[in-house]
């Protein structure tokens, strides 16, 4: 818990940050105040993305209940979407440009319609208007191919940067061209005031769309003085003017004359980008899934900008927002489909009823913005977006405008990047499946192969359910830890972890606690999908809901359906980490908290001897996870128990972790698990809550009452 100095700082920087960008304190202090309270004083789910769950929090409750703004706020209503919904992609647009997504290296996105992408390639006509102020990076092309339009200096800056798009808005790296600068004139259209520039967004499948539109689509006006420079001929120049007079530039440049071969092209920023975010991810370890370079690039422009002027007009002025402007597509007789983004940069043009006038704070597009186009992270219907048999809705929070955090919902594990998960049919040996078998093993008259690691017996019944003996002797295991054989790792990867990253001399291996295996059958079985001895691979059946708890947990799950004991519920879906990243991460990414606690996939570490790096694994579900990330903890006597499941690999580097009922549990009724944490370990790289599990066996000696605090050794 972070000492009072600090929470008013925070509280401080919050109220800040969200007034920067228009909001009115005491609205900003509600809705803080209520956050704090459902997130019981979290402050990573609330500073977390650039303060994204707080913007989301105010526009939404102030979207549903405009009566507590008053009448001045109800008059305003008619721009407040479309304010909104700036104030929250000016929040978005420093947290979710390009984003890379871990495994395959690609950068996600978001969907552009086929066509719009054709005609982006092919080069419509895209239609620009120039504005003299400009305190935005952009794209431009200071030479020009043969044939194609003639390239200009930017004379003026500009202040605005308008992509121009039938989509709305997606959150990309803003790039605008600059225009050809005999085009400028003409296509002012009477508005000399007025510069819009249009471009594109930062594509991960082709080149840099935004130049080639501006050459091959005789691209119209658009300049600015804040540009990267880019080429895709022979300049050897890439320069970012960081000032909206360009008289600072960051300057890359490349000189020939000192090179050994001649064949240097200046590659296009695209390249640059996704090479450097490889760089940073494999060399500085960068691990935060929406990393993007041009973010970075952006990031430090905005620094030496605000450093530099010191000035909170500079810095709003120089906010980006993304806004769409399908309007403008007929007013400007023009055929161009701009393909992305509209995009505005802060500052001065306002365009009303497809003419673009001058204004000189937040700009407020009307008539333009539908007001049901806003952003949402999660279906509330569905938070799985359709990936799961069943659908999960967010059942409460919702109405007080509260959402749980981003993430991506993702149905199973996906390695992030240096995790050793080697699945192959060639390495399940005979041994280790039953390809004699035919339709249900469960209905045969002896158990096969596959009940091998259960001794013999399947740890299914008929219809589906943990058999209790097998629930009992787990149970037993998770609850009175000291009864039960553990093994001693001789360099323990969790203790070698905390001397890397709290450059403490590791202590010896604490012991972790021999787990027993389901064995589900799998491809090389004979059996059928409906065999009785594949249940967590079928994945999640049950009616489960997300929903706010009432405490300081924040969000939870519980079932709308009655749940017997043994029951599958869901398993912990995440990213596949080595602890060297999880805990690198932990380091980089949010300081010492986390979003959700991640399992560490310990269960076979004594059999493997010294494991390597990436050998020792765990789940992470703070990016990339499923429903079980919202599970709360409780001490000793959760309803679900998380046990380990072998499916595809034979080995147990990797398995999976699936929770199941420990008894009968009532519908709407909080799931909760032992996360297994030792609160008393001050060195633990992922840093310990303050537990509010309501057990009266709970371990945090710094929630229970003197009194209570023996009950918890109980067990022991
Ligand atoms: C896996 S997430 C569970 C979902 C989380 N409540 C949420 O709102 O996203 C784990 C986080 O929830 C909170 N949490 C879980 N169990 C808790 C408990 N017993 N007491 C207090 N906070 C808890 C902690 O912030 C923890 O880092």
């Amino acid at each position: 818990m972070a000492a009072p100095n600090d929470l008013a700082e925070r509280f401080h920087d919050a109220v800040r940050s969200m007034t920067s960008i228009g909001y009115r304190k005491e609205t900003v202090v509600r809705i803080l105040k209520k956050l704090l309270t459902v997130y019981g004083d979290n402050w990573v789910h609330i500073e977390a993305d650039n303060y994204t769950t707080l913007v989301n929090a105010l526009c939404d409750a102030d979207d549903q209940n405009p009566k507590q703004e008053g009448q001045k706020k109800r008059a305003e209503k008619k721009n407040l979407d479309s304010d909104h919904h700036n104030k929250k992609l000016k929040i978005r647009e420093h947290s979710q440009k390009p984003k890379l997504i871990h495994g395959n290296g690609k950068r996600e996105s978001a969907e552009v319609p086929r066509q719009q992408k054709a005609e982006a390639i092919e080069g419509e006509t895209i239609r620009t208007q120039l504005q003299k102020q400009s305190s935005q990076i952009v794209m431009k092309e200071p030479k020009v191919e043969t044939g194609l339009a003639e390239p200009i200096t930017v004379g003026e800056s500009s202040s605005a940067l308008v992509l121009k798009s039938q989509e709305y808005p997606t959150f990309e790296t803003p790039l605008a061209v600059m225009c050809p600068k005999g085009l400028e004139s003409s296509r002012h259209n009477g508005h000399e005031d007025a510069h819009l520039i249009y471009g594109v967004q930062l594509a991960a499948d082709k080149k840099l769309k935004g130049v080639l539109v501006a050459h091959e689509g005789q691209m119209a006006n658009a300049c600015s003085s804040q540009a990267i420079v880019s080429s895709r001929d022979f300049s050897t120049n890439i320069e970012v003017p960081l000032s909206r007079s360009a008289q600072w530039k960051l300057s890359f440049s490349f000189n020939p004359s000192l090179a050994n071969g001649p064949d240097f092209h200046m590659p296009d920023v695209e390249s640059i980008c996704k090479a450097m975010e490889a760089r940073c991810l494999t060399t500085y370890k960068i691990l935060e899934p929406n990393f993007s370079f041009m973010k970075l690039l952006d990031d430090i422009c905005q620094c030496i900008l605000d450093l530099g002027s010191g000035s909170n007009e500079a810095r709003e002025r120089s906010i980006i927002q993304i806004l769409p402007m399908p309007s403008l597509q007929s007013n400007q007789n023009s055929s161009s489909h701009m393909p992305l983004n509209l995009m505005r940069l802060g500052g001065s043009a306002a365009f009303s009823g497809g003419r673009l006038n001058n204004s000189s704070n937040m700009q407020v597009i009307q008539n333009q913005l539908p007001t049901s186009v806003k952003k949402q992270y999660h279906d509330v219907n569905d938070i799985t977006k359709g990936e799961e048999r069943v659908s999960i809705p967010i059942v409460s929070g919702v109405e007080d405008g509260v959402l749980p955090p981003p993430f991506h919902y993702i149905p199973h594990n996906t390695t992030l990047q240096d995790a050793y998960v080697n699945i192959s049919i060639a390495r399940i040996g005979d041994e280790n499946c039953c390809s004699d078998c035919f339709g249900d093993c469960l209905a045969e008259p002896l158990p096969c192969a596959c009940a091998t690691e259960t001794g013999g017996e399947f740890a299914y019944t008929r219809d589906g359910l943990l058999k209790e003996e097998f629930l009992d002797a787990l149970i037993s295991m998770r609850r009175e830890p000291l009864k039960h054989p553990h093994f001693y790792c001789t360099i323990c990867p969790i203790e070698r972890m905390k001397m890397e990253v709290n450059s403490v001399k590791p202590d010896a291996c604490k012991g972790h606690i021999i787990k027993k295996f389901i064995k589900e059958c799998w491809r090389k079985c004979g059996c059928s999908r409906n065999c009785g001895n594949r249940v967590v691979q079928r994945g999640i059946t049950r009616n489960l809901q997300v929903f706010l708890t009432p405490g300081k947990k924040g969000w939870g799950l519980h079932p709308a359906e009655k749940l017997p004991q043994g029951a599958f519920v869901c398993e912990y879906v995440g990213e596949i980490l080595t602890n060297t990243e999880l805990y690198e991460r932990n380091n980089q990414i949010t300081g010492k908290a986390k979003h959700t606690y991640p399992v560490t996939l310990d269960a076979d570490w004594g059999t493997e001897g010294v494991l390597k790096d990436e050998e020792a694994l765990c789940l992470d579900g703070t990016f990339y996870g499923n429903v079980a990330r919202f599970i709360n903890h409780r001490c000793f006597d959760g309803n679900l128990i998380d046990i380990p499941v072998e499916i595809e690999t034979p080995d147990h580097h990797y398995y999976h972790v699936a929770f199941f009922t420990t008894r009968e549990v009532d519908a709407f009724e909080e799931l909760t698990w032992d996360y297994g944490i030792d609160f008393d370990d001050v060195n633990h790289p992922v840093k310990a809550f303050k537990c509010y599990c309501g057990s009266k066996f709970c371990r945090d000696k710094s929630r229970i009452s003197r009194g209570s605090k023996s009950r918890a050794l109980v067990l022991h």
